[in-house]
């Protein structure tokens, strides 16, 4: 569903990625992993069309959007997750997830999202920066999911989280794969990755170093943490 070939992107004069060939497919989990400045934060704002001084091309649901700003891909069905999570604190949790406008016809229902997140359902009420950060995290996908969207980037989701509620975001996360969503995570926990992604892509210095398979990510999983650094 989502295609990005020969991506490459800059800063003023720096260059941060260098021909980069990316694929999601229809309810497919893959992470990017890397070292911190390895570019994988670079590589999902030029794939949501966050990120301009950019070249090589961007093809999501079959149809070029190279060229396409980032709202217009938000409505054609990028979902961002961002790591700040973007809840608004002076709403409830209901009211987020009220907000979002609606994109396709796969669009969750508030109680789709309350029956998959009985947290959330539990907090409908509260404010929104009154929850724990694994709440906030459910929230930020829950907002998501409302869209409509059909393909989840997110930005590190179990960082910061207490064991327990990263197992739970994986389940989360297992649960949206199963209705076909495909999802791209920056992810600097190698652990949690190896347990819930299909596929990796490994980045250093602004290149895909390595494209591997779950199985081979595990089998490696003591050697990529040694050399990553991560
Ligand atoms: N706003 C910016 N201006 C100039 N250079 C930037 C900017 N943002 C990132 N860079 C540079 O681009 C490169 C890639 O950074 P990027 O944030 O994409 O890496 P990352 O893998 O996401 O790292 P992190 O995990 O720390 O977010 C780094 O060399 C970084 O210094």
């Amino acid at each position: 569903m989502l295609e990005a070939t020969g991506l490459s992107a800059w800063y003023g004069e720096a260059q941060a990625l260098h021909e980069v060939d990316v694929r999601v497919g229809e309810g497919e989990v893959v992470t990017l992993v890397g070292r911190n400045g390895a570019g994988k934060t670079t590589l999902v704002r030029c794939l949501i069309g966050l990120h301009r001084q950019v070249s090589g091309a961007v093809s999501f649901l079959d149809r070029d959007v190279t060229r396409m700003p980032a709202h217009q891909r938000a409505r054609a069905g990028m979902g961002w997750v961002q790591d700040d999570r973007g809840i608004y604190a002076s709403l409830t949790v209901e009211e987020n997830l009220l907000l979002p406008p609606t994109v396709s016809g796969r669009a969750w229902t508030l109680k789709q999202v309350y029956e998959a997140f009985p947290e959330l359902a539990g907090r409908r009420k509260a404010g929104g920066t009154t929850l724990s950060g694994g709440e906030q995290q459910m929230l930020a996908i829950a907002r998501a999911l409302r869209t409509g969207a059909c393909l989840l980037l997110m930005d590190e989701p179990s960082e910061g989280l207490a064991p327990v509620v990263v197992a739970r975001i994986r389940e989360i996360i297992r649960q949206i794969k199963a209705t076909g969503v495909g999802i791209l995570l920056i992810e600097q926990n190698v652990t949690f990755a190896a347990t819930v992604a299909d596929r990796h892509y490994l980045l250093s210095q602004g290149r895909i170093v390595e494209t591997l398979d779950n199985s081979d990510f595990r089998r490696r999983e003591g050697e990529l943490l040694k050399h990553l650094g991560i």
